[in-house]
């Protein structure tokens, strides 16, 4: 397998570079994304996750490197709700709806099939009853699960998702876990989320780990989200204590703060 392209790999980032105006965001990023699995990117703000996702979703273009598999049907890309506007006039079901765009024939008429997967993609982020609110009335959780519907009725192959569950309560959460593993367990979609969520990242298959625009590793993310590597990825001096030294005035255990990813 090393060196050629593996079928089992549903894209394959070679040494990509890419940035912004004067700002580069990513590094050399070498990396494979399992098909039909899911993905996780961890990394502090700014590491990198949005910009690798606008790579794989085809609107940043690298400066440097080669992506390939991306040669199938265009990438669904979900962005954060609050990159929304608000002002849309649309409801919940004609953003739904939006996601088959795409795919419509030459009168741009939805087909019952069309009809049908919209109904299925409200019905799988439990949003059936909004279906008739604007989408701009909805509160950020409700509208997250809207966007992800939207996402899922493109039927892509890459379902790329920036923070899918940041926010959220544990009923919306659920539900989007859920959405998420039956994209690929029963869709066969390779999904791809960027993720300050370690629950939803160790549910995940496989994960890249990047800090400053640099892969620091990849691989299944119990092996990568150890305390040391996030540790290494949020920059904390390696000389740091961890967990932190307690005063020795402060008993038990409760003030330690769980940043060592749930393990
Ligand atoms: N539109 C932009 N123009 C200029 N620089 C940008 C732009 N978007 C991101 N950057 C920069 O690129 C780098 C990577 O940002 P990116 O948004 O990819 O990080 P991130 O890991 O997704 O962060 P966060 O967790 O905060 O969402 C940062 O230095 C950021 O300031």
């Amino acid at each position: 397998m090393a060196g050629g392209h593996d079928a089992s790999d549903a894209v394959e980032l070679r040494a990509v570079s890419a940035g912004y105006a004067g700002r580069q965001a990513l590094r050399e990023i070498t990396a494979r994304l399992p098909r039909g699995r899911v993905t996780a990117l961890v990394g502090a703000n700014g590491a990198g996750k949005s910009s690798l996702l606008s790579v794989l979703a085809g609107v940043l273009r690298p400066t440097a490197g080669t992506v390939g598999g991306l040669g199938g049907r265009r990438p669904a890309l979900v962005v954060q709700r609050s990159a929304v506007s608000d002002a849309l006039p649309i409801t919940v079901r004609e953003t739904v709806a939006m996601g088959r765009w795409a795919d419509l024939g030459p009168w741009r008429r939805p087909r019952r099939a069309d009809r049908e997967l919209v109904e299925t993609c409200l019905d799988r982020l439990g949003i059936q009853d909004l279906a008739r609110r604007q989408l701009g009335d909805l509160s950020g959780g409700q509208r997250q699960r809207a966007l992800i519907a939207q996402g899922l009725a493109q039927r892509p192959e890459l379902l790329l998702l920036d923070e899918p569950t940041t926010g959220l309560d544990a009923e919306a959460h659920r539900l989007i876990t859920d959405a998420l593993d039956r994209a690929w367990a029963e869709d066969g979609t390779t999904v791809v989320h960027a993720t300050h969520d370690l629950e939803l990242a160790l549910r995940a298959h496989h994960c890249l780990l990047l800090a400053h625009g640099r892969l620091l590793a990849a691989g299944p993310p119990a092996e990568v989200l150890t305390q040391d590597a996030l540790r290494r990825a949020w920059g904390t001096p390696d000389l740091t204590p961890w967990p932190p030294a307690e005063p020795a005035a402060t008993h038990g255990t409760a003030s330690v703060p769980d940043r060592g990813g749930h393990r």
